[in-house]
């Protein structure tokens, strides 16, 4: 991380800084685009649209992945990928990698504590565990990466056109091949599980609260409308729905703890001295469930984010929660990470009606002790609420602005092809 997240506070330039966070806004929305048609897609059956159950978890662990691959490699697929705007064969085996990676990583090992065990044997299993998921990840990664650095040597590429393009070109620190597989890698973890995580949590809890999704709804219609998406310019004024994912965030933080820390020097927080040279383990759910802070810590409550006229937002530098963390440490993908888990939100509660399968009186609300994710994948009956043609991709609602930017676009385009054809022509 340290070589590829060029901070300011550290080698002066930043992969993720804003300027680039706006340079890759559309592929993002490629990607949020394609999250509704495909789920629209599975609730058309024959002639008409009905109601779905949809895997929940499935869909957000592949949104979030289909958004960073497509921020670095430009694609969604690693292969032929789906017609229907799923994973393919290829994306499935990814993520189960990804997620095999997050879990380890935040397991206790005995040998993180007793190093030398490792000469004796791979103790408790995890180290195999992690290399071959490392390697089935690299796989597909690495190859795109050694193909796109011969391309630009050989010249048959030359635009920059997403992050493996910028990673490449950087020159300050120059970095190898190997550094940015390594990178990528890391990046590919730091964007995956808590949008998927954050977000199956939210549906969940406001699927068995219903005014809370009405209350989101409504927001929605007010902000945007029936007539046009959800986009990324209306998320300033989405209050209710920023509360609603930041308070995901603190009843069910993605881990545990955080990543593992160790004191630079000898420092008291709160009345505790802590020597150089500890572990530090914040517990996320000790911080985001503490009644001496929270209210009522263990309801699912996105009002008690909305108490001022402030807007909300999901980094809490006080520490009462743990979403991004803070300090020199902290997250370094915070607009990326925030942009990409309220679209995600924003776009399922306002293409989709949202109901407990027939079966179901309430979700089951039970979490996984080990990672805290949800014990029980998410089903979900989604049935589509807007204009069937808003879910296909290109056609945008006529009161959409960033529809008239399109025809704006393309009237130039359209000037500039026929002046070029009047050229042709009086060459001829
Ligand atoms: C909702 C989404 C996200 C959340 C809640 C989140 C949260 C966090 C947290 C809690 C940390 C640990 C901070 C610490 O140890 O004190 C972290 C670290 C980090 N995150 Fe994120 N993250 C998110 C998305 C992203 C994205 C999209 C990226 C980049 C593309 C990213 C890149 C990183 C990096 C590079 C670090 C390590 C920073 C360092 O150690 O210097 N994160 N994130």
């Amino acid at each position: 991380m340290e070589i590829l997240l060029v901070r300011p506070d550290r080698h002066g330039r930043d992969i993720l800084s804003v300027a680039r966070h706006n340079w890759l806004q559309t592929k993002r929305i490629e990607e949020a685009d394609n999250l509704i048609r495909y789920i629209h897609n599975e609730c058309y059956v024959n002639v008409g649209r009905t109601k779905r159950v949809v895997h929940v978890r499935t869909i957000v662990q592949q949104y979030s992945s289909n958004i960073i691959r497509k921020i670095m490699f430009g694609s969604r697929y690693f292969g032929k990928g789906n017609a229907n705007g799923g994973p393919g064969a290829e994306e499935i085996e990814h993520v189960d990698s990804l997620l095999t990676i997050l879990n380890y990583l935040y397991a206790f090992s005995v040998t993180d504590y007793f190093p030398w065990l490792r000469w004796i044997t791979d103790f408790d299993g995890h180290e195999k565990i992690m290399r071959d998921a490392i390697r089935t990840a690299r796989k597909y990664q690495d190859r795109l990466v050694d193909e796109r650095i011969q391309q630009r040597k050989e010249g048959v590429r030359v635009i920059e056109d997403d992050l493996l393009d910028v990673f490449i070109n950087l020159k300050n620190p120059r970095l190898t091949a190997d550094h940015i597989k390594a990178q990528i890698l890391e990046l590919m973890l730091a964007t995956f599980d808590n949008p998927s995580n954050g977000i199956e949590w939210a549906m969940a809890e406001m699927i068995n609260q219903p005014k809370i999704i009405e209350k989101a709804i409504q927001e929605l219609d007010y902000v945007v409308g029936k007539d046009r998406l959800v986009q990324e310019y209306d998320i300033p004024n989405l209050n209710y729905i920023k509360a609603c994912v930041r308070e995901a965030f603190r009843l069910h933080p993605v881990a545990p703890f955080n990543l593992p820390h160790v004191s630079s020097v000898d420092t008291t927080v709160a009345g505790y001295f802590i020597p150089k040279g500890s572990h530090v383990l914040l517990s996320r759910p000790g911080l985001g469930r503490n009644p001496e802070v929270w209210d009522d810590p263990l309801t699912y409550n996105p009002d008690r984010h909305m108490k001022s006229d402030n807007e909300v937002v999901l980094t809490d530098h006080n520490l009462d929660m743990l979403s991004f963390s803070t300090g020199r440490r902290g997250c370094a993908g915070v607009l990326l990470g925030s942009t990409m888990t309220i679209m995600l939100l924003a776009r399922l509660i306002q293409g989709f009606n949202w109901e407990l399968p027939s079966n179901e009186l309430h979700v089951n609300l039970k979490e996984n002790l080990q990672d805290l994710s949800k014990a029980k994948p998410l089903l979900a009956l989604a049935k589509p609420r807007l204009p069937h043609q808003l879910y296909t991709p290109g056609i945008r609602a006529s009161n959409d602005p960033g529809k008239n930017k399109c025809r704006w676009r393309s009237k130039e385009r359209k000037k500039k092809k026929d002046s070029k054809e009047r050229e042709l022509k009086q060459q001829v």
